[in-house]
C-alpha cells in the first residue's frame, strides 16, 4: 500500500498480493500475521491476489485446457446440457446472452430490458459436487468429452481443500476460533463456473453495446478467481465510487474477492467490491473498427456456506456502539433470492 502522505493514489488503491505459505506451513506466530494481512485487505478492499493457495499450477492449466474443449464443442452439443430456466438450479451450460449478471435488480420487467440492451457476451458452464441433489449437476453425454466431468469433479475437489486455507487465514485475522468457518462450509455446496467470453468487435465493447460480464458483486461467501493472461477484469476503486482499475493476470496467483453474504455476516467489515469484465488494456486489445479483442477464459470457484446453515453476525463485528445491521439470514434462502435474478 502507499506510504504516508504518498500523492500516489494508485498505489492506496492497489489490490494487495499475499503469500498464502504461512496459513499453510508456517508458525503459530507466522499464520497470525499472514491471516490479519488477509483480513485486512478484504476490509479495505474486499479483493486479494494469493500467492501459495494450494491449487497446483498443472491442475490450473489442466482446467483451462478441458474448458476450451469444452467451448469448443458444437452449440448443439453444449445445448445437450441445458441451463434450466431457473436461476438457482444454477448448472449446466449457458449460451451467450442466456444469463444477465445484474446489481440487486430484482424487478422482472428492468431485467429483460437490460438483457436485450447490452447482453453479456458469455457462455458458461456450472457444477457443483456430485453428491447434490437438490441442484443436481448437468453433464453432456461423457461420449461428447470423455474425461470433462471426472476432471471437473476432481478440480472442483481440489478448490474445495484450498479454500479451507483462506477461511483459516480469515479466522485468525477477526479472532475468531479455529475451524468457525469450516463448520459452515463442511458441505461442499460450492459452485464451480467455467467461462467463456468469445473474441468480439472492440468498439461493441468499448460503446457499451455489449458487456462481457456486467458490474455487480458476487453472492457467497468468497470468490477464488482462475484467470488467463488476457485482462478486462476491472475491480471498482474503494475510494472513487464508478471508477474501475484493472486487476490484471499476475503469475502464480489467484484473485480471491469476498461476497454478499460474508459482507453482511460481517455487518459489512468485509467488503464485497462491484467488478465487471470489459475490454483488456489498450497494449492487450485493439481499438479500431473491425478491431477484435481476444477471446477470454476464466474459472471462478465460489465458496458458499452449507445451505442448510442460518448466519448471525459474526463475533467480534457487533456491539453496543455496532449494532447488528441484518436479521439471521439462512445460506440457501439468501443465494438462491440471488440467483433468480439472473436468469
Ligand atoms: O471472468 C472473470 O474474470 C470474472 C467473473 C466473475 O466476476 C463472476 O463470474 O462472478
Ligand atoms: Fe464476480
Amino acid at each position: 500500500m502507499g506510504s504516508l502522505g504518498s500523492v500516489d493514489v494508485e498505489a492506496d488503491i492497489a489490490i494487495p498480493i499475499i503469500d498464502l505459505g504461512p496459513i499453510r506451513f508456517g508458525t503459530p506466530d507466522e499464520a497470525l500475521a499472514t491471516g490479519k494481512q488477509v483480513y485486512e485487505a478484504f476490509r479495505d478492499v474486499g479483493f486479494a491476489y494469493i500467492r501459495n493457495h494450494g491449487v497446483p499450477q498443472e491442475k490450473i492449466d489442466e482446467a483451462f485446457k478441458w474448458s476450451a474443449k469444452f467451448f469448443e464443442l458444437p452449440l448443439e452439443t453444449k445445448k445437450l446440457a441445458p441451463h434450466p430456466p431457473n436461476g438457482w438450479h444454477h448448472r449446466g451450460y449457458s449460451s451467450p446472452g442466456q444469463e444477465k449478471v445484474s446489481q440487486m435488480e430484482f424487478d422482472p420487467d428492468k431485467l429483460a430490458q437490460l438483457r436485450t440492451s447490452a447482453p453479456d457476451f458469455k457462455e458458461s458452464f456450472e457444477l457443483g459436487r456430485a453428491t447434490d441433489t437438490h441442484t443436481p449437476n448437468i453433464w453432456p453425454p461423457d461420449s461428447a468429452l470423455p474425461g470433462f466431468q471426472s476432471y471437473m469433479l476432481d478440480f472442483f475437489a481440489t478448490c474445495d481443500i484450498a479454500k479451507q486455507s483462506l477461511l483459516r487465514a480469515i479466522e485468525l485475522g477477526m479472532d475468531l476460533p479455529q475451524g468457525f468457518f469450516r463448520d459452515f462450509h463442511s458441505k461442499q455446496d460450492n459452485q464451480l463456473r467455467l467461462l467463456h467470453y468469445p473474441s468480439v468487435e472492440t468498439r461493441l465493447l468499448k460503446d457499451e453495446k455489449v458487456e462481457r460480464i456486467a458490474a455487480h458483486t458476487d453472492f457467497g461467501t468468497m470468490t477464488m478467481l482462475f484467470q488467463d493472461d488476457v485482462g478486462g477484469l476491472e475491480v471498482e476503486d474503494v475510494k472513487i465510487r464508478g471508477k474501475f482499475n484493472p486487476a490484471p493476470y499476475i503469475k502464480g496467483t489467484i484473485v480471491v474477492n469476498i461476497g454478499d453474504f460474508l459482507m453482511r455476516w460481517s455487518n459489512d467489515q468485509l467488503k464485497s467490491t462491484l467488478h465487471r469484465v470489459r475490454a483488456p488494456p489498450p497494449m492487450l486489445g485493439s481499438e479500431g473498427i473491425g478491431e477484435y479483442t481476444k477471446e477470454r477464459y476464466s474459472i471462478p470457484y465460489f465458496v458458499t456456506a452449507d445451505r442448510e446453515k442460518t448466519v448471525d453476525c459474526l463475533p467480534g463485528c457487533w456491539g453496543e456502539d455496532r449494532p447488528k445491521k441484518y436479521e439471521p439470514v439462512c445460506s440457501r434462502d439468501y443465494i438462491e433470492m440471488r440467483l433468480n435474478a439472473t436468469y
